[in-house]
């Protein structure tokens, strides 16, 4: 089980996370409670083992600012929010790679996926970093063969849940793991990232969905690219 923490403002929460086992963390470029700079990220992102993967977090902006920010940092890649055409994903994933954030408004618009090739979708609610949990049934119209990373709300109660039903490739959590914003409290992050990989050996065939674990391609050569659903 992929596990992401989202919104690291700090370098003792990006190493404790570490510590803890997560494999990838995220830094909020958009404005929020947890909003960091290029400095402080570039501080961080100096302390973090490179096994690590590091990705910037973007509401909106445009695909020169995030290719920009991504290189000059060496981050992994970029988590997008907001409304991308093909090619400007197209420009970003040249330079950079990222996971795909989807907004969930609607099956019509989740089903666009489709026409995207991405490495990952962050399904979320459609207020990012709110802890907001989504209609978990709307995940049965994100395509097969989609690497699906499942946020909004996410707590070390009911993460275990969501992998259960979603049986998605990874996880995502910020303000679930908070002891107020921008700040991660330990013993949630210990509990979190203990009840998300305690779910990776669930029998699916006992589980009324499909299992999407099984469905994500081995091949990590496919081009990586991010893109937002909805809004
Ligand atoms: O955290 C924010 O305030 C934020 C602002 C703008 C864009 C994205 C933002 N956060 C993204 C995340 O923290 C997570 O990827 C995701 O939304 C899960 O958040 P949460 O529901 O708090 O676990």
């Amino acid at each position: 089980m992929f596990v992401k923490i989202c919104g690291i403002t700090n370098a003792q929460d990006a190493l404790l996370s570490v510590a803890l086992g997560a494999d990838a963390l995220g830094f909020v470029f958009a404005s929020s409670p947890r909003q960091v700079t290029v400095d402080q990220v570039r501080s961080i992102h100096s302390q973090i083992p490179s096994s690590v993967m590091t990705f910037g977090v973007f509401l909106g902006e445009r695909p020169e600012k995030i290719v920009e920010i991504t290189h000059t940092l060496g981050l992994s890649g970029a988590q997008i929010h907001g409304n991308y055409l093909p090619e400007q994903i197209d420009h970003i994933s040249e330079r950079v790679m990222y996971t795909v954030r989807a907004i969930v408004a609607g099956r019509e618009r989740l089903e666009r996926v489709k026409s995207f090739s991405a490495w990952a979708i962050l399904v979320d609610s459609p207020s990012p970093g709110s802890g907001q949990v989504f209609d978990w049934s709307l995940v049965e119209a994100v395509p097969e063969r989609t690497k699906m990373i499942v946020a909004g709300g996410l707590t070390p109660e009911n993460v275990k849940e969501a992998v259960s039903v979603l049986r998605p490739f990874g996880v995502d959590v910020s303000s679930g793991v908070e002891l107020e914003p921008g700040k991660k409290d330990p013993m949630k992050l210990r509990k979190f990232i203990a009840q998300a990989r305690s779910s990776d050996d669930i029998d699916s065939d006992d589980l009324d969905v499909r299992s999407r674990k099984d469905a994500v391609s081995d091949d990590e050569d496919v081009v990586p690219y991010n893109w937002e659903i909805g809004r």
